[in-house]
């Protein structure tokens, strides 16, 4: 498969590495003040930069090649791109975060959060960990964990680094290098349950996006993770 990567940093280039492991080529990288000359990719790859992802995908949809982002923090424009999906024929996949366990762990939130939908004794709340050089908080994951729980609650909506009545709060905490961490904890007075994922490197993501271009590569459509990975 010949792909074009769109953001040449952390992520650009585990998914270089990766995906030459796996006998695909990279046939042109992309980074800030390049031009959108795809030389003949079969996909595309968007790992770039808030302010950068809405005019990269529209570019790779324009030039009719299907296009895998996982950048964060632009999702106030997710449905402009389903749009133009639709209205170019073209092929999407976004996801707030790539790996296999972080799929099976949003559905793990999703499965608690039911269970614990009518125990009024537990607060429910969220921490994210993350390296110093992340532009965006909370995290993208952090938010689709906090989906996944607000559709479940009679928590209405999500605050960052704060505590609100009738909201779930998310810690953002950036240290170091660390990959990803999220935890979600429910505490009562008597006890206390979390569940957590950690990465431990930038791998997992990597290899989850790779895998969701080669299943997009042929397709039609706007599609997400647990379509590719059949959840
Ligand atoms: N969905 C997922 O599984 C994951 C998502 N991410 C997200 O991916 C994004 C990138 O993460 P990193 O690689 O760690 O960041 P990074 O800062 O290492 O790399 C971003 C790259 O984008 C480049 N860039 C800036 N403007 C650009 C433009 N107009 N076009 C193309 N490239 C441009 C920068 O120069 C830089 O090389 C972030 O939004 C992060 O939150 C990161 C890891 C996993
Ligand atoms: O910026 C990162 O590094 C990561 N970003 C994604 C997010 O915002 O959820 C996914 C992962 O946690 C790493």
């Amino acid at each position: 498969m010949k792909i074009a990567l769109l953001g040449y940093g952390r992520m650009g280039k585990t998914i270089e590495k990766l995906a030459t492991d796996r006998g695909h080529q990279i046939v042109k990288t992309i980074d800030q003040d390049d031009d959108y000359d795809f030389n003949g990719a079969d996909v595309a790859i968007d790992f770039s930069i808030p302010d950068a992802a809405v005019n990269n995908i529209s570019a790779c949809l324009e030039a009719g090649i299907p296009v895998v982002s996982g950048t964060t923090g632009w999702l106030d424009h997710y449905d402009e791109m389903v749009s133009l999906c639709e209205n170019k024929k073209g092929a999407f996949i976004y996801a707030s975060n790539f790996s296999v366990g972080v799929n099976i762990f949003f559905e793990l939130n999703k499965q608690l959060a039911q269970m614990m939908k009518n125990l009024q004794e537990y607060d429910v709340s969220m921490t994210e960990v993350h390296h110093i050089h992340k532009l965006d908080a909370p995290s993208g994951t952090a938010i689709t964990l906090a989906e996944g729980i607000l559709d479940h609650s009679d928590k209405k909506d999500w605050v960052l680094d704060e505590k609100e009545t009738g909201k779930l709060t998310i810690t953002a905490k950036r240290e170091g290098e660390v990959p990803g961490t999220h935890i979600i904890n429910y505490r009562s007075e008597v006890d206390e349950i979390t569940i957590e994922h950690k990465a431990h490197s930038r791998n997992g993501f990597a290899l989850g996006a790779i895998i969701a271009a080669e299943w997009l590569k042929d397709k039609t459509g706007v599609y997400s993770m647990k379509d590719v990975l059949g959840l």
